[in-house]
């Protein structure tokens, strides 16, 4: 892990980005290196390991993600809550390797950090081949994540494909939204659309009709979405917007989440809605070839 002090000043001398301990927000042990970034819209904090967004809270509102209160911040393991990259594959790989790919748990370099002319502030951060990626990959790659603060937060992630022959990739903005009590968010913007519903291995295929609200333990893979969704609770509607063509719905309700040692009796304070391109979204990606997608996520 990078000492904190390694940090080149240049890049983090910018007014309202900082490099701090995790431990300096959330307690525990040192923890990983975060990066702060304030300004008058809104605020940030991004975790260089995953290049992981732990927090984003618009200026006169509340935190838009749940970060669990069992989290733990530990180099090589998954944070659970904010926004984990599954990247470059979503899910369980059928080779046993880790579920949601390498980049989640993996360093990634601090490259820029700008304030830009309408007052938000735009990070870059690039994650090149490791030791990991080597094991579980193997080809070279360039990945890139823009994060831009203000009113709204925005992830701008590209993939460069730098390996000899085509692979299939996919990939998903797994998002923790913070909605105090799951049963009672609902979901807009997937009518319409297939989903298929992986509950407990499941494998079947359904239509949504109308808006959506959880009951139960709930993993659906919705494919070929509208732009955006909604989700309405009580206090506030948050909208997502992405060019992603995935949803994935999921939260896995009392029963499972009391064998998951990082969530506990918390889950019903979220609920996960993840934009990406997966199952029948998968991406084939030619030798050179890149692929760039975004999300913003804002107050409706
Ligand atoms: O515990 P992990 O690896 O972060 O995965 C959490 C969940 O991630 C979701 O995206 C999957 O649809 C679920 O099946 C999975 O349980």
């Amino acid at each position: 892990m990078t000492s904190l002090s390694a940090f080149d000043s240049r890049l983090t001398d910018v007014a309202g980005v900082s490099i701090l301990p995790s431990s300096s927000v959330y307690g525990g042990e040192t923890g990983l290196p975060l990066l702060s970034v304030e300004n008058a819209q809104g605020k940030a904090l991004i975790a260089l390991q995953g290049a992981h967004l732990v927090s984003f809270v618009p200026a006169g509102g509340e935190d838009l993600l749940w970060l669990s209160p069992k989290v733990v911040f530990t180099e090589g393991k998954a944070i659970r809550g904010g926004i984990p990259l599954c990247l470059p594959w979503f899910g369980g790989h059928p080779g046993g390797k880790p579920a949601h790919g390498f980049a989640r748990i993996s360093e990634w370099q601090l490259e820029a950090a700008e304030l830009l002319a309408d007052g938000t502030t735009r990070v870059t951060l690039v994650l090149t081949p490791n030791a990991l990626s080597s094991t579980l990959w193997g080809d070279d790659f360039r990945a890139e994540l823009v994060v831009t603060v203000g009113h709204a937060v925005t992830l701008a992630l590209s993939f460069t494909h730098l390996g000899a022959s085509p692979v299939t990739f996919s990939q998903a903005f797994h998002t923790y939204f913070a909605v105090g009590d799951v049963a009672q968010a609902t979901i807009s913007g997937l009518d319409g659309t297939t989903f298929i519903n992986t509950v407990g291995g499941a494998n079947t295929r359904n239509l949504q009709a109308g808006s959506l609200q959880l009951g139960e333990a709930t993993d659906r893979v919705y494919v070929n979405v509208p732009e955006v969704q909604t989700i309405a609770t009580a206090g506030r509607t948050i909208r997502i917007a992405s060019d992603t063509r995935s949803a994935v719905v999921w939260n896995p309700w009392a029963e499972s989440a009391a064998k998951m040692a990082d969530v506990g009796d918390a889950w019903r304070e979220y609920l996960c809605v993840e934009r990406g391109d997966v199952f029948d979204n998968a991406i084939e990606l030619a030798p050179g070839a890149t692929y760039r997608v975004a999300m913003t996520l804002s107050l409706d």
